[in-house]
């Protein structure tokens, strides 16, 4: 998806690199030599002076449009969860933007897959990401709790500072002794002893820090700051009739901070700054948020500072090193480029708004960077086995204490409270594709354009077979940005009108595999879901013996469910509710009325009996049951591999606080354990065929299935069947859409 191409989106584009034309320098004055060589420490500088330039230069040269855009608007919060609405235009174009920037959160799960048996080092930008934005940089304070975040981090992971402030502010700010320190955009670096790198770097050398214990400490620009010093004073003088500026020596760069300053009086700040650089060829100007900051021209950023870093934690050039940049503002991008250009980790650009980043991963704001930072931690706890998606939401609600039983997948996608509940995994279907039809602008409407523009679907003559087409492209470009957008796994329904057709659904996930396989999404994280019919479970079969996974549909019975697990199928659905509501309005089905004998729920009972099967027979399936009702349904439920919830009951979940003794309370119902201790009766052993040499055949299934699983299963191929044909009917009537 080309998020550039299209001029009204709201994609924020930084302006251009910082070059000599937006610096207003002639070229014979850069590039400058390099410092170190040319400098001695403590000598006069013989600083060359200029005549200062004129107000329209700052004008022509672009300088007053970067200041503008230097720092995101605050988002308008005008939608209202309740309703199931579309994203406001501003959710849209974020998450349109998350398609190609996924959330370090919704992406936990991918992070750490990948840092398995590697050794993760932190680098954090301080303002913007630590700390919140506000009009004072004096007040940009860290909160406890983010600080015992960074704390905790540290413990487990080489943790650095890297920011635009001085050294010793950003460790008056953060207060931790137990972190490294760069400050002045990484000129000024405090790391461990290293001899190797001392004798690479001339400019490095033995120091002490706060606490007396020996460090390194790298000054690659240590001769400026007689300059910087003057530029400062020069700049305070300048300005200080211009009300709301405020200027800041960073010892080896200046900054004039304009945020609190009428806009008519920017070209001022402006003009300040650009008399400067006339009169000091050797400094640049790089642009901040609401901030401009005047420094050397020395080869140096906070991208070099990273890799000064791990060089001196002896962490460079190791393929088991995997380390994570964490910053929001636009000096943050050298480092995110040297992550990426040397393919070593992850930048994760913080923002709340769309922007262009060389950043792999986002976050909206230092609130999610604590949780990610959290997570990391409870991540490591845990070990690398963990289930680390469960530790997803605050630790105080009954959402959190369920959620360290079961992995609880919101049960939406697009049309509810994506951020407060953001889905674990998702499922691509005909009805998700009529919402996005039935919707005027939501973030999968340009995966559904581009599949009604492929050019190899409209040359099909056959008009049955063209919208078939259509349809299949635009399930799998809707799944391929649904896999960008969860952590988990992302189900591809299969049409349901092939339910009785083995070969036909698996020609069905063949031929949506090619299509996932052309636009580089891989098998792992893809399930099919396919309903289970006899035929539907026999495809189940033949597409796991593949290694194709599949996710069976519609189980309403033990036999059903029995039967899924024999055939190896990765994931088994059983809803619930359904099977209950059915109880509820008939009789005679000798399994639902058993259940009901025995006092309990048919729906539930269904589960636990086919999640103790699953265990106690050492099947690799896991169990998702799905139409839950209610939070009781789900604490009956706590240990079962994945439960569907809706958002009703999670908002519930999450609303409740638990005090630390009930959170105990909440007892996992189903174990690995417990399966095996559980006997099956003579009839269950009977109904699941456990007992049987051979394999489930059409009749044997069909007369295993009482009347519920018979009627409901029909109910839902009609349902899913007639979804299918909508979504071809709707397609008859769009295309060709305008654009073809
Ligand atoms: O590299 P960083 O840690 O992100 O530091 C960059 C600049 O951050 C500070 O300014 C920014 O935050 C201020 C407080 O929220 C805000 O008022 C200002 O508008 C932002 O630009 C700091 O004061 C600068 O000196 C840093 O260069």
């Amino acid at each position: 998806m080309d998020m550039k191409s299209n001029n009204s989106s709201p994609v924020l584009t930084d302006p251009a690199p910082i070059n000599k034309s937006r610096l207003g320098i002639h070229s014979n004055l850069l590039p400058y030599p390099q410092s170190g060589a040319s400098f001695s420490s403590g000598k006069h500088i013989n600083i060359p002076r200029k005549k200062p330039g004129k107000l329209d230069d700052v004008r022509s040269n672009g300088w007053l449009d970067a200041m503008k855009s230097s720092s995101p608007p605050r988002k308008k919060l005008i939608k209202d969860f309740n309703f199931d609405v579309a994203a406001d235009d501003t959710d849209v174009a974020y998450f349109s933007w998350m398609l190609k920037y996924p959330s370090a959160l919704n992406s936990f799960e991918q992070i750490t897959n990948f840092a398995k048996n590697k050794k993760i080092a932190i680098f954090l930008d301080y303002d913007g990401t630590l700390s919140p934005i506000v009009d004072d940089p004096d007040q940009a304070l860290m909160s406890d709790d983010m600080r015992s975040a960074v704390r905790n981090v540290a413990k487990y992971f080489p943790t650095a500072i890297i920011t635009g402030r001085s050294r010793d502010k950003a460790y008056e700010l953060v207060g931790l002794t137990e972190l490294y320190y760069a400050g002045s955009h990484g000129m000024d670096i405090i790391g461990p002893i290293n001899k190797a790198v001392s004798n690479d770097h001339p400019n490095c050398i033995k120091s002490t820090d706060q606490q007396g214990k020996e460090v390194n400490l790298f000054q690659p620009a240590r001769e400026f700051i007689p300059m910087i010093d003057e530029v400062f004073r020069t700049l305070v003088e300048n300005t200080k009739e211009i009300k709301g500026a405020i200027v800041e020596n960073h010892k080896f760069c200046a900054s004039i901070h304009y945020r609190n300053v009428d806009e008519k009086n920017w070209p001022t700040i402006a003009q300040c700054v650009h008399d400067i650089l006339t009169q000091y060829p050797r400094l640049r100007l790089t642009h901040g948020r609401k901030v401009l900051e005047v420094r050397p021209v020395v080869d140096w950023n906070k991208g070099k500072a990273v890799e000064f870093l791990l060089e001196s934690l002896g962490l460079s050039n190791r393929d088991d090193v995997l380390p994570i940049y964490i910053g929001d503002d636009r000096s943050d991008e050298d480092a995110f480029k040297v992550l990426r250009e040397g393919n070593q980790g992850y930048g994760i650009l913080v923002s709340s708004v769309p922007k262009e980043t060389n950043a792999y991963y986002s976050l909206r704001d230092p609130a999610e960077v604590m949780k990610f930072l959290s997570s990391l931690v409870r991540w490591k706890k845990l070990g690398e086995g963990a289930r680390s998606m469960n530790n997803r939401w605050s630790a105080s609600t009954e959402l959190d204490a369920v959620s360290r039983f079961s992995e609880i997948v919101p049960d939406t996608v697009i049309f509810d409270d994506f951020e407060k509940f953001p889905p674990t995994a998702a499922t691509v279907s005909s009805s998700l594709l009529l919402g996005i039809l039935s919707l005027p602008d939501t973030i999968f409407r340009n995966a559904v354009d581009m599949a009604l523009a492929d050019s190899g679907c409209a040359a099909l003559e056959n008009a049955e077979l063209k919208l078939s087409c259509f349809a299949n492209k635009a399930l799998v470009n809707v799944g391929g940005d649904l896999v960008k957008l969860v952590p988990g796994r992302v189900s591809t329904e299969v049409d349901a009108r092939l339910a009785y057709d083995t070969h036909g659904i698996i020609g069905k996930v063949h031929s949506l595999m090619k299509l996932y396989n052309e636009i580089n999404v891989p098998p792992e994280r893809l399930l099919f879901k396919i309903p289970s019919t006899w035929q539907g479970i026999e495809a189940s079969r033949l597409l796991e013996s593949e290694g194709i996974q599949t996710h069976l549909t519609f189980v309403y019975s033990f036999a059903q469910a029995a039967a899924a697990a024999q055939a190896g199928a990765s994931v088994i659905q059983i809803f619930v509710g359904r099977i209950r509501d059915w109880a509820r309005n008939h009789s005679g089905d000798l399994e639902i009325d058993a259940a009901l004998k025995r006092g309990e729920d048919p729906g539930l009972s269904l589960v636990t009996k086919t999640y103790n099967y699953i265990h106690k027979y050492g099947h690799k399936s896991k169990l998702m049951p799905a139409a839950v009702r209610n939070k009781q349904d789900l604490f009956s439920l706590l240990g079962v591999d994945y439960i569907i919830a809706p958002l009703k009951v999670l908002q519930s979940l999450n609303e409740s606080v638990t005090t630390a003794d009930e959170k105990y309370s909440f007892v996992q119902k189903l174990s690995p354990q417990s399966a095996a201790a559980y006997n099956f009766s003579e009839e269950e052993f009977v109904l699941s065929r456990a007992n049987l040499g051979s394999k489930w055949d059409q009749l044997s299934l069909a007369s295993a299935m009482g009347p519920a699983a018979v009627e409901l299963l029909a109910a839902g191929l009609d349902g899913y069947a007639d979804q299918s044909r909508r979504v071809e009917e709707l397609f008859s009537k769009i295309w060709p859409p305008p654009n073809v």
